[in-house]
């Protein structure tokens, strides 16, 4: 339809020149019969048939002439036309194919034609596009549109030479395109008002995209926080960005001609960079951890990604590496870690670093068929020392005997810290057995040194538990299992000792697992009795007191010394029904006893740490009072020295209200403990006991002579009374009188006996 159109106006458009050139004919014709008839009638008066022939045939030469001429220049007319449309097509095509629009603006009439690329840009057909100026400002993006219309005006006034214009148009379906809009006016009148102007429209988005995306890759390399090198092929700098100079202190001017090797720290080796190209070489990209180095030396942790940028033949054009520092995300991750696997104290491996060690241990052992040695250490009574001269003071011992562990063994053995005071040692590859054994030797050794801890000076010892791999187990827990029972085999040695794990220590413990449930059940069975050993005052032989002695009577197991269990009843916490159980008992008896005949009759009870500790511990000795009608100066409690330094505010808070109670206190197995003349001044006691273990040898040691006589001595000025345990000999009995001791207790008197059997032994004849 289009091309029809176009025809026609050419068509109509020859119609003048025809008739023009018919006219031109017709009228040189008559011209040239009136010229010759005017000829033939001035020269002859009047029109003769020659004039007339004559006239006809300068008519048709002079017709002939003007046709010739006319036809000439039409041709020439056409010619120009022609080769005007063939080039106005060519130009048209060019642009068009080009992507341009053509538009043609009258501006007298305010109509453009635009052509279909012009409408196509913007996502008009042909005919949904009106052709008028109009329509074309009406798709300026309003932000542009002062722009455009300010610089149109200024070429339509002439101020410019061609008008040149990139803005945004509204597409059809209502997003937004860049147009590139060129134009020149190519007609004014001759006030110079602009009549007509043509130009083209260009769709410019992509480059416009293109652009926005290299100012915005521009941006990040200028203002990015992270660091960035573009190499080339050959791994040359090229270019760096301000991040990299933060970041590693270089310039420009430092680095780029330069290979980036120059940042190298040496903490990655050879193998780590031969792996990272095997990489880059195969995918074009590498991303890791690094460590480089600062241009001031300083070793800092980086998160690297290299990418690369190839030619077309797919070689490497580029190499653009990223990089940020880590160093203080690494810093915290390592803190984190350090917080996870090891004691803030000591800095050794804590629990969870330790069995990790330990099943490396293993693996590793099995693998070279090898034996490793595990064992568990505990310092004996540190809670003692913890309690008496404070938590500072315990922690640095621990500080201390930390060292001490690490000095007793290898550097590839490992030393952690389970909590407490127990500690572990891995002894890795070990040749034979008594290798570990001499450790545990020197380490014992190491930790019965004194520890200076500030102005005191403290010694502590240790029980070590000792367990093979593979040749006592091959799992892990089995052993931690077994050096566990190892280790409290030693301390039943009598702590300062080591043990190696033997099976029968597995059979100790399935014991103690049953013997605890038993004992659950002791007291509701009616399984335990109360013995009574006399106490007695030997300057009268009177029995001044009974101590009241617990017994188990083991449904199949028989008699149960309460050495067997009162240490268990401690750890299940069962004691404090247990021990309140023998104070009723006890204090009922005794008041028994004071009623039929022994009126000054007193009885000792023995109290245990736990029971002594407990909250309700005072109101249950009332309750007791109470109840028994027992006299409160009857009831002796006996306390240890253990239990003494175990929370001393407590225990001295405890004791001087068992004494405001009438309550008499006795410090049992004196001597054992941490025995010292400034802690016993402080508790509030009456009377002392000598340990047996020192009354056993004062006829054959003199150095438990000594002590007794000194702690006989030291008794009396303290004014305390004093009992001597364990009396078993006359000869004991004779030097204990001779060094002033008033009272005894043993088997030289009597072994702890049932009620009814003291019951007889009070009313019968004794020896004094
Ligand atoms: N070799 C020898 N031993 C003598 C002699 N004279 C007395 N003994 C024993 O020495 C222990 C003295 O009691 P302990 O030092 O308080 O030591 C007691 C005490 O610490 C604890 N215990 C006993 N009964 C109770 C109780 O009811 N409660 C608490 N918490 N502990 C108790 O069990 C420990 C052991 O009690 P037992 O086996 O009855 O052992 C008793 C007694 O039988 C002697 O001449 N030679």
């Amino acid at each position: 339809m289009t091309r029809t159109a176009i025809d026609l106006s050419h068509r109509l458009k020859k119609l003048p020149l025809t008739r023009l050139f018919l006219f031109c004919i017709f009228f040189s014709i008559a011209a040239t019969e009136i010229i010759v008839g005017a000829m033939g009638l001035l020269l002859k008066g009047e029109i003769t048939y020659d004039y007339l022939l004559t006239g006809f045939f300068a008519s048709l030469c002079v017709a002939a002439l003007v046709s010739s001429v006319l036809i000439f220049f039409l041709n020439l007319h056409r010619l120009d036309k022609d080769a005007l449309r063939t080039s106005e097509e060519r130009w048209k095509f060019a642009l068009e194919g080009a992507g341009d629009g053509v538009w043609d603006w009258n501006l007298q009439t305010g109509e453009v034609f635009f052509s279909p690329r012009c409408k196509e840009i913007l996502g008009y057909d042909e005919d949904d596009y009106e052709s008028r100026i109009l329509s074309w400002e009406s798709t300026i993006y309003p932000d542009d549109f002062q722009r455009v219309m300010s610089e149109l005006q200024a070429h339509l006034d002439g101020d410019t030479d061609s008008y040149s214009n990139e803005h945004r148009a509204r597409y059809k379906d209502g997003s937004w395109k860049w147009l590139l809009t060129r134009g020149k006016v190519i007609d004014r009148d001759t006030n110079g008002k602009a009549l007509r102007m043509i130009g083209t429209q260009t769709d410019i988005s992509l480059r416009k995209q293109a652009e926005e995306a290299v100012q915005l890759a521009a941006l990040v390399f200028e203002n990015g926080s992270e660091g960035m090198v573009v190499t080339g092929a050959d791994g040359t700098i090229v270019a760096i960005n301000p991040s990299f100079t933060q970041l590693t202190g270089y310039t420009p001017e430092d680095v780029i001609g330069k290979n980036p090797k120059i940042l190298q720290s040496g903490r990655q080796d050879a193998m780590f960079y031969q792996a990272m190209w095997r990489k880059l070489v195969t995918t074009g990209h590498w991303e890791g951890e690094i460590w480089n180095r600062r241009k001031n030396g300083e070793v800092y942790a980086e998160w690297l990604s290299i990418n690369s940028i190839f030619n077309s033949d797919g070689s490497v054009n580029r190499r653009v590496a990223l990089f940020s520092d880590i160093t203080k995300r690494k810093q915290s991750e390592e803190l984190i870690w350090r917080q996870a696997n090891f004691d803030p104290l000591t800095g050794l491996p804590n629990r969870s670093m330790f069995r990790d060690r330990l099943e490396q241990a293993v693996k590793k052992t099995h693998r070279v068929n090898s034996s490793l040695a595990l064992m568990f250490i505990d310092l004996d009574r540190f809670k003692e020392i913890n309690d008496t001269l404070g938590h500072e003071v315990g922690d640095a011992l621990l500080v201390d005997a930390a060292q001490r562990l690490i000095h007793c063994v290898r550097d590839t053995d490992t030393v952690a810290r389970l909590g407490g005071d127990e500690f572990t040692v891995i002894l890795g590859d070990l040749d034979a057995t008594d290798s570990a054994e001499r450790i545990a030797h020197s380490i014992l050794n190491s930790l019965a040194q004194p520890f200076q801890l500030g102005s005191e000076k403290s010694q502590i010892s240790a029980s070590i538990g000792i367990t093979f791999y593979p040749k006592d187990a091959t799992e892990l827990e089995d052993l931690l299992k077994n050096a566990d029972q190892a280790m409290y085999a030693a301390k039943d040695k009598g702590r300062n000792a080591y043990c190696c794990f033997t099976p029968s220590m597995h059979d100790a413990m399935l014991n103690r697992i049953q013997l605890t449930a038993d004992l659950r059940e002791a007291l509701a069975e009616n399984q335990f009795q109360v013995y009574y050993q006399p106490i007695v005052d030997i300057t009268t032989g009177a029995i001044s007191k009974a101590e009241a002695l617990i017994r188990w009577l083991h449904p199949v197991r028989g008699l149960i010394s309460p050495d067997d269990f009162i240490a268990l009843a401690e750890d299940t916490g069962l004691i404090t029904e247990i021990g309140a159980w023998v104070l009723r008992t006890a204090c009922s008896q005794a008041k028994a006893w004071r009623n039929q005949g022994q009126p000054s009759l007193r009885i000792a009870v023995n109290v245990s740490a736990r029971q002594f500790h407990d909250m309700h511990f005072i109101d249950t000795v009332s309750a007791v009072l109470i109840e028994t009608g027992l006299p409160p100066e009857a009831l002796e409690l006996e306390i240890t020295e253990g239990m003494m330094m175990h929370n001393m505010e407590h225990t001295i808070a405890v004791i001087q209200t068992l004494r405001v109670l009438g309550v008499q206190i006795s410090e049992d197995d004196f001597g054992t403990g941490y025995s010292s003349l400034n802690y016993l001044k402080q508790f509030p006691i009456h009377t002392l006991k000598i340990d047996k273990s020192f009354i056993r040898d004062i006829g054959s040691d003199p150095d438990d002579a000594a002590l007794v006589i000194a702690i006989i001595a030291m008794a009396k000025s303290l004014r305390l009374s004093i009992v001597a345990e364990g009396v078993e000999t006359e000869q004991q009995l004779a030097f204990l009188r001779d060094q002033g001791c008033t009272q005894c207790q043993g088997y030289l008197f009597a072994k702890p006996m049932p009620e009814q059997e003291f019951g007889a032994f009070l009313a019968g004849p004794r020896k004094d």
